[in-house]
C-alpha cells in the first residue's frame, strides 16, 4: 500500500485508538510459545493455525470471541510471552505507519495468579494481573525506543467478569500515565450481567481518580447500550457505537457533544455488528454528519488484517476521500487519552504532515 498514493500522506502519521493486544498477536509467536511450553494448538504452522484462529465471513460477536480460546493458553501466564507480544505489537504498528497507538487488553486474561476464575483452564502460577501490566509496559517502552512511535495502553474490564473491575481501575491508577491512559469495558455486550453494579462502581472510581474512560457499546448491542455507556458509565469515547444511529435523538445529542466513536470497519463486518452491505454502514452517516470518529483494526490477528484493510474498505465502498482521512486522524489525535501537552505535540506533527494550518479541520 506504500505504492497507493492515497495512503502516502498518512504514512507514519496515522492514529489508532481501538486495537486489542490479545487480538493482535503474531501467529509465529503463538506457535513459538505453544511449542516451548508444551501447550497444544490447533495447528503447527502459521497457515494451519490461522485456519482456526482467523476467518473472513461474518460470525456473531460471541462466536468471534470464542476464537481467543484457541491461542490464549499459549501466551497467558508466561512472562516472556506477555512482554514479547507488547514489543512486537509496537513493531507491527510502526510498519503500518501508525504514529500513535492506544492498545487495550485485560490484565486478568493474561495472568495465572490472583485471578478467579482462572482463565483458559490454566494451572495456578505466579503471574498476577499487576505484573502483567508491568510486563506490557516494558514491552511497549522497548518497542517505542526501537521503532520510534508512541504507544499507550488501556486496561479492559470484561462484561462477564464484574468482580475483576475494581482491580482493573486500581491498576489504571497505579500505572496512570506510565503507559496506561484509560479504562475500557469489553466482551459480549449482549450478555445479561447479573451484578452490573461493580462495573458502574469501578467507572465511578475512574471518574474520581481522573482515569479516562471508553466503553464497548452499540457494537452488537442496541443504542440503549451507548446511552448507558455515556450517561451512566461516563465514557468519553465509545468503542464501535454503530447502533447509536438507530436512536436519532441520542445520536443528535452525541453529535452535539462531539462524542468520539472508535469505528472498526472490517471488524464490524466479521462480528456481524453491521449489515454485510458496506454501502449501508453507519460510518457513512458519521462521515456525512462530520461526526468525531476514528478508523481502527480491533483484532488484526483474528481478522487477518492490517490497518490498510480498514482504510481500503471505506475508500472502496464508502467514498472516503483524502480530506476525510485527514479529518479522521486529527479527530483521533484530539480524542486520544494523552496528556494535553503530548496531545498538542501529536496534533502539530499531523498538521505538518498533512500540510494543514492548525485548527482548520
Ligand atoms: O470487538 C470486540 N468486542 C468486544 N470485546 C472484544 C472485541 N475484541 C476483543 N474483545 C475482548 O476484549 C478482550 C481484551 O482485549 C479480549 O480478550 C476479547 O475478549
Amino acid at each position: 500500500s506504500l505504492q497507493n498514493p492515497i495512503f502516502q500522506q498518512y504514512w507514519g502519521n496515522r492514529v489508532e485508538l481501538h486495537v486489542h493486544l490479545d487480538g493482535a498477536i503474531r501467529p509465529e509467536t503463538i506457535l513459538y510459545f505453544g511449542k516451548k511450553r508444551g501447550i497444544p494448538l490447533p495447528g503447527d504452522t502459521v497457515e494451519e493455525l490461522l485456519k482456526y484462529v482467523s476467518y473472513d465471513t461474518p460470525l456473531t460477536l460471541p462466536k468471534f470471541l470464542e476464537k481467543f480460546n484457541y491461542y490464549m493458553p499459549a501466551i497467558a501466564g508466561d512472562r516472556e510471552a506477555v512482554k514479547r507480544i507488547a514489543y512486537e505489537f509496537v513493531e507491527t504498528k510502526a510498519k503500518e505507519g501508525v504514529a500513535y497507538v492506544e492498545v487495550r487488553y485485560s490484565p486478568h486474561l493474561l495472568a495465572n495468579s490472583g485471578v478467579a476464575p482462572m482463565p483458559w483452564g490454566q494451572t495456578e502460577g505466579d503471574l498476577t494481573p499487576d505484573e502483567v501490566v508491568q510486563l506490557v509496559n516494558q514491552g511497549l517502552k522497548d518497542g517505542e525506543r526501537d521503532f520510534h512511535i508512541k504507544a499507550r495502553s488501556i486496561l479492559c474490564c470484561m462484561r462477564h467478569m464484574p468482580s475483576w473491575s475494581p482491580e482493573v481501575v486500581e491498576l489504571c491508577k497505579k500505572y496512570q500515565n506510565d503507559s496506561v491512559v484509560a479504562v475500557d469495558l469489553a466482551g459480549d455486550e449482549t450478555l445479561k450481567v447479573e451484578d452490573y453494579s461493580e462495573h458502574k462502581k469501578a467507572y465511578e472510581e475512574a471518574v474520581r481518580s481522573g482515569i479516562h474512560r471508553t466503553v464497548h457499546a452499540g457494537e452488537a448491542g442496541p443504542a440503549a447500550m451507548v446511552k448507558e455507556a455515556v450517561y451512566v458509565l461516563k465514557a468519553e469515547r465509545v468503542g464501535h457505537g454503530y447502533h447509536v444511529v438507530e436512536d436519532p435523538e441520542l445520536y443528535k445529542e452525541l453529535l452535539k457533544i462531539k462524542m468520539h466513536f472508535e469505528v472498526c470497519p472490517w471488524s464490524s463486518y466479521l462480528t456481524g455488528a453491521c449489515s454485510p452491505d458496506f454501502t449501508k454502514h453507519p460510518v457513512i452517516q458519521f462521515k456525512k454528519d462530520r461526526a468525531n470518529y476514528s478508523l481502527n483494526t480491533d483484532d488484526p490477528l483474528i481478522f487477518n488484517s492490517t490497518i490498510d484493510k480498514d482504510y481500503g474498505i471505506v475508500k472502496e465502498h464508502m467514498g472516503f476521500t483524502e480530506e476525510e482521512f485527514k479529518r479522521v486522524n486529527i479527530n483521533a489525535a484530539q480524542s486520544s487519552f494523552l496528556p494535553e501537552k503530548e496531545k498538542q505535540e501529536l496534533l502539530t506533527q499531523l498538521y505538518k504532515a498533512y500540510g494543514m494550518v492548525p485548527n482548520a479541520s
